[in-house]
Order: structure tokens, then C-alpha cells, then sequence
């Protein structure tokens, strides 16, 4: 994979011109002061100071009475005394909090590629719904699905330059209620055609899209033909979509093909290959109980868990085993 694949798949790059079939998205890119407080994994977990009240989480670090707390007490010179005060990025709140009214006072939040899914139970509703800066700022940080974005976007390319990207945005995306996670796909394009459909919620058996299998395929079929094929510029790449009570098509992500993108209910082998039957696309769905695959109870992304043979886990690690391998060689070679 190379990097040029994978910058195409960030939010920022896409959305503009997938705007009128995704969800409402502002965009704003991300002081690399807040980036450096994502990324800092080293002492405590402080919340950002907020400039409103309103904003303020029950549980803010931040009360004028301790102020205090933050000085290093007079006549010590020990350094490991000192307490950082919380930080503060007021301009980066400012635009997220008229951002957030635009969008109707509910926001998802991402950065360049994922969206902290893995801290939602850390939310009071269990969900990535945001109303605030705060807020948002305590799902990112709290984030384990983002250190991918943060230091490990380029892993899998074998032109990698950098472990991150020069710039990282926040996307915040109206808050949509409806989506019902039984109508969300994931959709795989190989050489530009359509070649697989896949359940996106595989750890649950829905009758009801079963008996809807055929419009289903129908729908996103073309949708791919009319929205998408002739306006992504990449050859291989994988997009998501969910399909409204309307039987409209609704564009959600792209993901690079390969490495850390899921296959869901294919692997990646399959996906390769041509079909034996002369198919060219095909639609898999959990079609009974015994199909459904593991739960999530800790709510770790199914990301984290598979590591069937083509799974993303899988071409993780076959990529650090060929490094491993590669730096034996050279390491005996010198
Ligand atoms: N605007 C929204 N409002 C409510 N829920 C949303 C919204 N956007 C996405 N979701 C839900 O969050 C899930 C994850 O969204 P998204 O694909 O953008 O995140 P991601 O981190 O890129 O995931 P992945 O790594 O699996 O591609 C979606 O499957 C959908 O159920």
C-alpha cells in the first residue's frame, strides 16, 4: 500500500466531494498543541480548561478554589512537585462550539481517519454523541482506536515516510440518531469495480435485512455506479454506507484495501481473487444465528479481536514478521 492510498482516505481529502450524499461535516484542522495533547500518554489525564461554564463536565479538573494546587509550593525546589495546570485551547473550542450549534447541537467526532468508538462507555449516554468541547475532548483522549491515527497511520505502506501525518483535523459530523447499525455496509472495490458487500454489524443475525437482500444489493449497486466509481480517485479502496428507512444510500467513511481495514465477512484472499461463478460482486450477510461472530461486550472494536487468516491483524502481523526478517537479514549481511 503506499501512503498516497491512505491520505486519500482521510476526511478531509474526501468529504468535500462526497458532501451532498454523507452526513453534514465541518472540518476544522487541529492546533498541534491539541494534537501534542492527544498524543501525550505520559502523566496525568487532564481535561482541557474550558472558556464557557456551560461546557464544564461534572467532573472538570479545573476549580478557581484549587488553583492553587497548580503552583509549586513556595520554598520547594523539588521538580517532581510541580503540578502542570490543565490546558486550555480556546481557539480550537471556540470553532468547535459554533461548529456544534451549526450542526444542530449534537456532533460524532473524528479525526483524519477514526473515530474514538472504543470510548464511548466513557460517555454519560454510551455513545460518541458530543454537545460539547469538553466532551469531545474526553472521548478523544481517552481513545485507543485513535493512536492508530496518531502514530501509526503509515504503518502498512511500503513508501512509509513518517509515522504521522503533517496535519490532523477534526472532523465533527451531525449527530444522526437513525442509523440502525443492520443497515450499515461495507463496500470493497477492486480495479474499480464493486466486488463485495458486506454486512458492517457482524457480531448480530437480522431477519429482516435477509428478506431485503436483493434491494439491499440493488441500492448500493448503484450507488456505487452513480456517486462514487467515477469520483474516488483510488483503483482499490473499501467505503461504508448505511441505508435510510427511504432506501437511500448514505456514504459514511473509505478505508484503504488491506491492511488494517476489516474485512468483515470476507478475507482479504477472498476479496482478491475472481469468483469462481463469474459473479463479479457479492453480498454477505450473517443469514442465521450460527453465523454471527464474536461479541463485544468490552466493547473493543471486532478491529481488535480478529485475527483470522486475511484479517487485518493477520496482514499486521505478516508485515512486522517480513520487517523482522528483512532486519535479520541486513543486520547478518553487515
Ligand atoms: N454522524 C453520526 N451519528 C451517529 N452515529 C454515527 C455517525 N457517523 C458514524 N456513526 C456510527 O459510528 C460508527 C463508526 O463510524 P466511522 O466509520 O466514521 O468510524 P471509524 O472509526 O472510521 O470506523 P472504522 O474504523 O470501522 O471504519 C458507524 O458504523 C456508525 O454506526
Amino acid at each position: 500500500m503506499l501512503e498516497e492510498e491512505v491520505n486519500r482516505c482521510q476526511i478531509q481529502e474526501w468529504y468535500p466531494k462526497f458532501k451532498s450524499v454523507s452526513i453534514r461535516t465541518l472540518i476544522h484542522e487541529l492546533p498541534e498543541s491539541f494534537v501534542q495533547y492527544l498524543r501525550d500518554d505520559s502523566g496525568p489525564f487532564l481535561l482541557p480548561l474550558s472558556i464557557s461554564n456551560e461546557d464544564a463536565l461534572p467532573n472538570r479538573i479545573h476549580n478557581p478554589e484549587e488553583e492553587e494546587d497548580f503552583a509549586v509550593s513556595e520554598g520547594s525546589d523539588d521538580e517532581s512537585e510541580k503540578i502542570s495546570p490543565p490546558p486550555s485551547f480556546p481557539e480550537l473550542e471556540f470553532l468547535v462550539k459554533e461548529s456544534i450549534e451549526t450542526l444542530g447541537g449534537a456532533v460524532f467526532p473524528k479525526l483524519n481517519w477514526s473515530s474514538p468508538k472504543d470510548s464511548a462507555w466513557i460517555s454519560s449516554t454510551g455513545t460518541l454523541k458530543c454537545t460539547s468541547f469538553c466532551e469531545i475532548a474526553l472521548l478523544l483522549r481517552s481513545s485507543d482506536s485513535l493512536v492508530h491515527d496518531l502514530r501509526h497511520a503509515y504503518d502498512s505502506c511500503i513508501d512509509k515516510t513518517s509515522s504521522r501525518p503533517s496535519n490532523f483535523f477534526i472532523a465533527l459530523r451531525k449527530w444522526a440518531p437513525s442509523i440502525r447499525p443492520e443497515m450499515e455496509f461495507r463496500c470493497f472495490v477492486r480495479v474499480h469495480q464493486l466486488v463485495g458487500i458486506s454486512q458492517r454489524e457482524v457480531t448480530g443475525f437480522y431477519p429482516s435485512i435477509c428478506e431485503q437482500k436483493n434491494e439491499l444489493k440493488m441500492a448500493i449497486q448503484e450507488f456505487f455506479t452513480d456517486e462514487v466509481r467515477l469520483k474516488f480517485d483510488l483503483e482499490n479502496y473499501t467505503f461504508d454506507v448505511y441505508v435510510r428507512e427511504d432506501g437511500r444510500v448514505k456514504l459514511l467513511d473509505f478505508n484503504p484495501w488491506g491492511a488494517f481495514t476489516l474485512p468483515l465477512l470476507f478475507t482479504w484472499e477472498e476479496l482478491g481473487k475472481d469468483s469462481e461463478d463469474g459473479n463479479t460482486l457479492e453480498f454477505r450477510m450473517v443469514e442465521s444465528q450460527c453465523g454471527v461472530r464474536p461479541g463485544l461486550k468490552t466493547a473493543v472494536p471486532y478491529d481488535y479481536l480478529d485475527t483470522s487468516e486475511g484479517s487485518g491483524w493477520d496482514q499486521f502481523l505478516r508485515n512486522a514478521e517480513e520487517e523482522l526478517r528483512r532486519q535479520t537479514l541486513s543486520a547478518s549481511d553487515g
